[in-house]
């Protein structure tokens, strides 16, 4: 099913967008966009959508909102030229590359747009969609003129390093740029470190490793510090790869940018092995994380299997959000019970972990367990002392619930000798995320680069690149930014996961008085 909505001739489904809706290759066309120059309101800089997070509030740019017909709504991405009157355009340099040559419609329709849902009612509006992305026919940068960077945020993950060889490549190879730069150990890397120069030789076998060559970190940020060097050092691209909290540190960056009038362009890329950006599919590196996870799951299967009442335990990441567990849980098979923080469970009682512990030994004489970090930290809490501590950017520190859970469960059965069991636990979740990313997510971050590239080269700024119902979209910073992607527990999938493990659902937790008459 083609899920690009165009709104060309031979589309039947979608009408053609409002003219003034579609930008044109002149950068006159681009600055009709503008909320005051439109006709009958087609087009508007909402008010009443949230403003991003930070910033001067007289200068925060407002969401660019296209209404068509039928519910149609575009939520478009800024321009260079919304801010900068009379930028110069440029005929795309792929036009040329050989590479491109063969392909039968090799610049993107600027009608083309992706819709957010795919699952629709017959009479339903036609819902929110976002422009798609991939190269343009017209570049507001000649080759020589750019003077792009590239920085990457917060932990780890599969397929950073692809991502900054890619886009290095994808710069050079397609549009003959030259100058790329490398900012050193994050945000904070901006105006406390040199940079590093990155050449397609420098960054040519940089795939095959885990980490980042740029190096990461949390904290660090300061707008002033970052913008001013970005200006200084006369910078006009700006590849920021991160999650979600870089992704708002980003945004912010662009309304200063913005409000500098700077041309340069801050385009987001994003990443988190956690899977908590909304809107998007997944981020690169998710694939090669749970692939990974499989390998513990394994390992905790194997000593489970091989002892009597043996239970293997495994942690992965997911601080706020449990989809690595869900994906390993459902990949495995060998799972009898799935812990993420958007489920809460409980330990005693009918209906309780223990209980079902001890059912599953007495059935099949062992169980898996896999539990995502922020899985039960309600329960921690209550239980333990809060730690009341943040990580460098802000982050709640987490009590280890993998190790508590173990005791607490060695501790239950151990209990006047309720049952003797032999628990494992393992706690693979640096290694899941440390390693290079796997032949899908190099496909998927080669994917992202070259249109986090195309879009900057177009002139797009202020979005994050992103695959949308698996078409690539440049989405507006705001919507990247206003909430977190978490499991729906109320949605299919974790029913599909409960089917597949059988584990209780843990919705009904009996009350404290209940328990005592049990
Ligand atoms: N609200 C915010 N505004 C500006 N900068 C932020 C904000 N939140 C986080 N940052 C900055 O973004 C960088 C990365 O943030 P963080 O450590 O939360 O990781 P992340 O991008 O969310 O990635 P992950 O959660 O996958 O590790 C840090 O330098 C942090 O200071
Ligand atoms: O120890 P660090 O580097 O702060 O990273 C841990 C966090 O990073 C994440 O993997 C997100 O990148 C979370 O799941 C986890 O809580
Ligand atoms: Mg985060």
């Amino acid at each position: 099913m083609d899920v690009v909505c165009n709104g060309g001739s031979n589309s039947v489904a979608f009408s053609k967008l409002p003219a003034s809706a579609s930008p044109a290759p002149a950068a006159s066309d681009h600055k009709n966009q503008s909320s005051s120059s439109l006709p009958n309101g087609v087009i508007n800089q909402v008010s009443s959508k949230k403003k991003l997070s930070m910033g001067s509030t007289n200068d925060t740019p407002q969401p660019k909102i296209v209404h068509g017909e039928l519910g149609y709504v575009l939520e478009d991405v800024p321009h260079l030229t919304d801010y900068i009157p009379n930028l110069p355009n440029y005929t795309n340099p792929l036009q040329d590359n050989p590479a491109y040559a063969a392909v039968r419609q090799y610049f993107v329709d600027d009608d083309d747009t992706v819709p957010l849902k795919v699952v629709v009612h017959a009479n339903g509006p036609r819902g929110i969609h976002f422009r798609r992305a991939g190269p343009r026919q017209k570049v507001y940068f000649q080759s020589d003129e750019v003077n792009a960077c590239i920085v990457t945020c917060g932990g780890l993950c599969p397929g950073l390093n692809t991502v900054i060889r890619e886009i290095v490549c994808g710069l050079n190879y397609m549009y003959g740029v030259k100058s790329v730069l490398g900012i050193d150990g994050g945000y904070r890397g901006f105006y406390s470190r040199n940079t590093i120069s990155l050449t397609p030789k420098v960054v040519n076998d940089i795939h095959k490793r885990g980490g980042t060559i740029l190096g990461t970190s949390r904290g660090g940020y300061e707008l002033k510090k970052i913008v001013d060097s970005i200006q200084d050092r006369g910078i006009n691209q700006v590849y920021i790869i991160g999650g979600d909290g870089t992704q708002k540190g980003a945004a912010v960056i662009y309304e200063e940018v913005r409000r500098r009038g700077l041309k340069a362009t801050v385009v987001g890329v994003p990443k988190t092995i956690d899977n908590d950006i909304p809107v998007i599919d997944r981020s690169f590196g998710f694939d090669t994380a749970v692939e990974e996870a499989q390998r513990a799951i394994n390992a905790a299967h194997v000593e489970a299997t091989s002892i009597e009442n043996g239970i293997g335990l495994v942690k992965l990441m997911g601080r706020n959000s449990g989809f690595i567990a869900m994906h390993a849980t459902l990949a495995s098979r060998d799972v009898d019970c799935c812990l993420i923080p958007e489920s809460p469970f409980y330990l005693e009682g009918p209906g309780g972990l223990y209980e079902y512990i001890e059912k599953r030994l007495k059935e099949q004489g062992h169980m898996v367990i896999v539990i995502a970090e922020g899985a039960g930290q309600e329960i921690l809490s209550q239980r333990l002392q809060s730690i009341d501590q943040k990580d460098a950017s802000g982050n709640k520190v987490f009590h280890d619930v993998g190790l508590w859970i173990s005791q607490s469960i060695k501790d239950y059965f151990g209990k006047e000798q309720r049952m003797a069991i032999n628990l494992k636990y393992i706690d693979p979740t640096y290694m899941i995320r440390a390693i290079p990313s796997n032949a899908a997510d190099n496909v998927q971050c080669t994917l992202l680069a070259q249109c986090a590239v195309h879009g900057a080269m177009a002139g797009y700024t202020g979005h994050t690149v992103g695959l949308v119902n698996t078409r690539h979209c440049y989405i507006p910073f705001n919507r990247i930014i206003e909430k977190q992607n978490q499991v729906v527990i109320t949605d299919r999938m974790w029913a599909r996961l409960l089917s597949s493990t059988n584990q209780p659902s843990f919705l009904e937790k009996p009350s404290k008085d209940a328990e005592k008459e049990g």
